[in-house]
């Protein structure tokens, strides 16, 4: 018999969506639904699909959603006028600029042209700012990732209040907001990096494991400590299979509750994405 403990995304991903398409409903008799605009530089196949998978979450809800595909020697100065327009767009409640963006283009400055009250990404200093100063009375977007993770642990009913936790990555998008998030819910947090000492005896300390690397089943079993929730963060291809962050098979057994992927945090990204563009909706009023 197994004693996995399997945290499921998909089915609580779709229960928040379920929750969201409530009050998608009651907006639309305000007078208008939700909107959001997803802005994709180049035809990348990855994004392709988190775009698509964007736009089926949204429809479901009721949200609407608008694709602004551009090609990848777009200038500066033009994306960042598409940008003013979807600013000054009224049925625009939620702007997305898929990341990464090409090089001669400053992420940046991309990142900065966008109104902060449309942010919904959370990657506007003025949210991230506020994530940093733990500003809750503010109108603040977490980023989705980060938020996602939270909700995933909150929702299987684990209690973070007092827990270790460490993070694998440091990034912006991931590993920063998150332990931002983690700190707020009063866990004790370490941040692991490429030049960590003794990142396995670290990982194996903590009561909640996140790990966003961005390398193939990178957590093995002695990074584990028993019982531990393991969140893996990772999308990556190999061999053209979906693999996360940690060596699931290995590691499941000694673990407490654990994400897989596919079906862990990548489907609370987008159900947080769309929680967000509901606030923001919420924020602008008809
Ligand atoms: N499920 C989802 O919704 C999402 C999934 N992802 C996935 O999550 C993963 C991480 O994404 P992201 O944060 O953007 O990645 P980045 O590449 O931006 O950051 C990776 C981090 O991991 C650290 N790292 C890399 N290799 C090692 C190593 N050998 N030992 C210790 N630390 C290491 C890096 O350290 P250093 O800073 O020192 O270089 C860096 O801080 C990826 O697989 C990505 O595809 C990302 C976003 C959303
Ligand atoms: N501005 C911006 N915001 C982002 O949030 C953003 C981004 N850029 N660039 C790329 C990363 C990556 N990302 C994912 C979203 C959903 C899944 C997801 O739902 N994955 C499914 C599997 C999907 C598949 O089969 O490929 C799962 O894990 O079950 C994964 C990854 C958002 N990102």
């Amino acid at each position: 018999m197994s004693n996995v403990e399997l945290i499921d995304g998909k089915q609580i991903a779709s229960d928040i969506r379920e929750e969201l398409k409530g009050r998608v409903q009651e907006l639309k008799e305000e007078g208008r639904v939700p909107g959001i605009s997803v802005v994709l530089v180049g035809d990348n196949p990855a994004s392709q699909t988190y775009v698509n998978m964007k736009d089926k979450a949204a429809e479901e809800i009721g949200i609407y959603s608008d694709k602004k595909e551009v090609s990848d020697d777009i200038s500066e100065q033009e994306l960042l006028g598409i940008i003013d327009d979807l600013n000054n767009d009224d049925e625009i409640d939620g702007i997305l600029v898929q990341l990464p963006l090409p090089d001669h283009i400053d992420e940046h400055k991309v990142i900065e042209s966008i109104d902060p009250a449309k942010d919904v990404d959370g990657f506007h200093p003025v949210n991230t700012g506020r994530l940093f100063s733990g500003q809750q009375d503010k109108l603040r977007f977490d980023p989705c990732t980060p938020k996602g993770i939270i909700e995933l642990i909150e929702r299987q009913g684990i209690d973070i209040e007092g827990k270790d936790a460490v993070i694998l990555g440091r990034s912006n998008i991931v590993g920063k907001p998150v332990a931002h998030l983690l700190i707020e819910k009063n866990a004790t947090i370490t941040i692991c990096h490429s030049r960590t000492d003794d990142l396995a005896g670290k990982a194996s300390s903590a009561d909640i494991l996140v790990a966003a690397v961005g390398r193939p089943e990178f957590v093995t079993e002695d990074m584990v400590k028993e019982g531990a929730c393991v969140i893996d963060v990772g999308i990556n291809r190999v061999d053209g299979e979906l693999v996360g962050d940690v060596d699931f098979e290995a590691v499941k057994e000694k673990a407490g509750p654990i994400t897989p992927v596919p079906g862990g945090v990548g489907p609370m990204t987008i159900a947080m994405l769309m929680h967000n563009t509901v606030k923001a909706r919420e924020h602008h009023g008809v």
